[in-house]
């Protein structure tokens, strides 16, 4: 198989002492689009956040293209081409959409390729962030974060509290990103719309992946997302 383009190692990874990621081992290809589901609270976010070193290293090993980056400082995580698109969508409210959009320029970005993207932003273009729809916010922290040119995007739980309609345009948008040749690591409680966005799925258990299966299998095989999901799957 091909080498990854981002590895963990048997990472363990928390808050101050508490460890949250227990030996946590994965990886990513180039290109691909995966996704990681779990119940609640089983560390889906610090995966993430310790990917892009927002978290308490204990042990282990990340690497990107191979190369060792779990000393690095977030920003420079983010310069080698890791972008997170956090849960809490993190968007300056007292600025304008295109404001935020600037803040977040590197590499040469274009806020008009942010605007192709999301034509809705650019109708809101001169609206204060705080003024912006739960969806627009959203569409305003992907874009953001795609200002700095990632490889690979991450996101956080994307389509949370979102209308089924807004949903439905994301999970295009994360198509369109996927086309154009970016790997996409989605994590998501809307396992449906994951699994038919997939081309891989890991389910995590208390910190620790537990199943690493194709999107087609888990489809084929209910009863195994139902027992680490939950019933509830939507
Ligand atoms: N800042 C923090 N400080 C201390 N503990 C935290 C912090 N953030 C999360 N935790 C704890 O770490 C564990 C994993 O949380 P995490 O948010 O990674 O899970 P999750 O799978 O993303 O859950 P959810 O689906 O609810 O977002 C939980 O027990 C949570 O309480």
């Amino acid at each position: 198989m091909a080498d990854a383009l981002l590895e963990l190692d048997s990472v363990v990874a928390g808050y101050g002492a508490t460890h949250v990621l227990r030996n946590l081992s994965l990886k990513v290809f180039k290109g691909e689009r995966l996704a990681v589901v779990g119940r609640n609270g089983v560390g889906k976010t610090t995966t993430l956040a310790t990917v892009m070193g927002l978290t308490r290293q204990h042990s282990g090993a990340i690497r990107l293209n191979g190369q060792s980056i779990d000393r690095l400082p977030p920003h420079m995580r983010s310069q080698l081409g890791i972008g997170l698109v956090p849960q809490t969508r993190d968007i300056f409210p007292s600025l304008t959409v295109e404001e935020n959009l600037l803040a977040g320029v590197r590499n040469g970005a274009s806020i008009e390729e942010a605007y192709e993207l999301f034509p809705r932003l650019k109708e809101r273009r001169h609206n204060g962030g705080s003024k912006l729809s739960g969806g627009e916010q959203q569409m305003l922290a992907i874009a953001r974060t795609l200002m700095g040119k990632p490889h690979i995007i991450l996101l956080d739980e994307p389509l949370e509290g979102l209308a089924p309609v807004i949903c439905e345009g994301l999970m295009e948008v994360f198509h369109a990103l996927s086309t154009q040749g970016k790997t996409v690591v989605l994590v998501e409680q809307h396992t449906r719309l994951a699994l038919d966005f997939a081309d891989r799925v890991l389910i995590l258990e208390q910190g620790a992946i537990v199943l690493d299966a194709s999107a087609a299998e888990l489809k084929a095989n209910r009863d195994l997302l139902d027992r680490h999901v939950g019933v509830a799957v939507k």
